[in-house]
């Protein structure tokens, strides 16, 4: 399924901002908008985007693809003046992607105001007519007040015990690796601001991509891929720990390390072939962060050029669309670990572990996975949380990683 809003050519404007422009210097976080904000920032840099220009609604096997050319489409007939040219200035998407195949929906939204920040600098793009962006930072949005929790698809115990299902089925030669995630509810008194959960989420989790596209909002510690030019990374996470000594039990942990290794190896050999040198660390390092620690793995390398890919695109959505689903949050083998996660989870994951992120006109751009997340309607969210099962798993100690998981938003939704 496929719909879009008019293709109107678009006509777009990017100027850099002066340091005496309040926006210039104000966090970036403090300049979302109300409503559904679209937003993307990390370390204090990134794009946050108002208003909407045109939407592309996908689903299905090719989402990516179809996405990828409706976006060609329309930057191809664009009218761009750039004074910045810089990966993010010119026309700009924001997108968020479902993890499975199926009929639920996927978008990337045009803005129709984008502010940038990089290396210091700030621009304002405008696409189309435009509309108002507010020209200081707005005030703090409040929290919510009242927040319970409830079970989604499955209780704790039905959840441990797909788990245990699960490593059977590895035990059993099935499969290596699946990655079950489970979903809980909360219910405030009162519609959510998203700005509140951006910005606490930002300060909360600064090396983190901070992300809200289409009412999708989270902090992902975890970078499906990175492309400026010819040049593309990836940072792979799987091995968790969150108490004390996370780190040295992680690195020497042989089931984290085992689970690290596949997502790395998925990783690298979904993008090897458009790569004319693609590296990867020879060991793992720990990335902490506020409630767990993970393994992680950044995989770099150089892209081929497109003629000698007889024209197979590499801009940054079509790489994702590439990597998409990582054995990070699919399994291993990746056919039989998406069946096992349709079987054995008893939910639709929605956009929770696919691709989000944006892309430019250049084909620039950062897709995240939408980790650490919840789907926020109104006063009721669904926040989820997954772990990586190996043969060594136990599903009381998966359950525990879940929970430490579920802390990143739970924590900026109570206090
Ligand atoms: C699936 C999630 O996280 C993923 C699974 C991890 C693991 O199993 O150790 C670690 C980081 C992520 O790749 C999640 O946060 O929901």
């Amino acid at each position: 399924m496929t719909t879009a809003t008019s293709l109107e050519p678009l006509v777009v404007r990017t100027v850099e901002l002066k340091t005496s422009d309040p926006r210039a210097t104000a966090a970036l976080v403090d300049l979302v908008p109300p409503g559904r904000p679209l937003a993307w920032v990390h370390n204090g840099e990134g794009l946050i985007g108002w208003g909407e220009a045109t939407r592309l609604v996908v689903s299905g096997p090719d989402r990516f693809t179809k996405a990828v050319e409706w976006w060609r489409t329309l930057h191809l007939d664009a009218v761009v003046s750039d004074a910045v040219q810089l990966p993010g200035t010119g026309p700009v998407a924001f997108g968020s992607f479902t993890f499975a195949d199926g009929p639920t929906s996927s978008v990337l939204v045009v803005p129709q105001v984008v502010l940038g920040r990089r290396d210091g600098r700030t621009w304002l793009t405008v696409i189309g007519s435009g509309e108002p962006e507010p020209d200081r930072p707005v005030p703090a949005a409040a929290g919510p007040q009242n927040v319970e929790f409830t079970d989604g698809a499955l209780a704790a115990d039905e959840w441990r015990r797909a788990v245990a299902t699960a490593v059977e089925r590895i035990r059993a030669g099935q499969l290596s690796k699946v990655v079950l995630a489970r979903d809980l509810i909360a219910r405030a008194d009162a519609p959510v601001d998203v700005r509140h959960l951006v910005r606490r989420l930002n300060q909360r989790f600064p090396a983190c991509f901070t992300f809200s596209v289409d009412g999708l909002v989270g902090a992902t510690p975890e970078l499906l891929v990175r492309r400026e030019g010819d040049r593309v990374i990836s940072r792979v996470l799987a091995g968790t720990a969150w108490d004390a000594d996370a780190k040295a039990r992680l690195l020497a942990s042989a089931k984290d390390q085992e689970e690290h290794e596949y997502a790395v190896r998925s990783a690298f050999d979904a993008i090897a072939p458009y790569c004319t040198e693609l590296r990867v660390p020879q060991q793992p390092s720990v990335m902490e962060l506020a409630n767990v620690s993970h393994l992680a793995s950044e995989v770099t390398g150089t892209l081929r050029t497109r003629a000698s890919l007889n024209g197979t695109p590499t801009d940054a959505l079509s790489l994702a669309g590439l990597l998409h689903p990582t054995a990070a949050v699919c399994g291993t083998p990746t056919g039989r670990a998406g069946r096992a996660i349709a079987q054995l989870e008893g939910m639709d994951r929605g956009r929770y572990a696919g691709p989000v992120g944006w892309l430019d006109a250049r084909g620039d751009g950062e897709w995240g996975i939408a980790l650490r997340c919840a789907e926020v309607d109104g006063a009721r969210l669904r926040l989820f949380a997954g772990c990586g099962i190996v043969a060594g798993s136990d599903p009381e100690s998966e359950f525990a990683e879940a929970q430490a998981k579920f802390v990143a938003v739970r924590e900026v939704l109570e206090g």
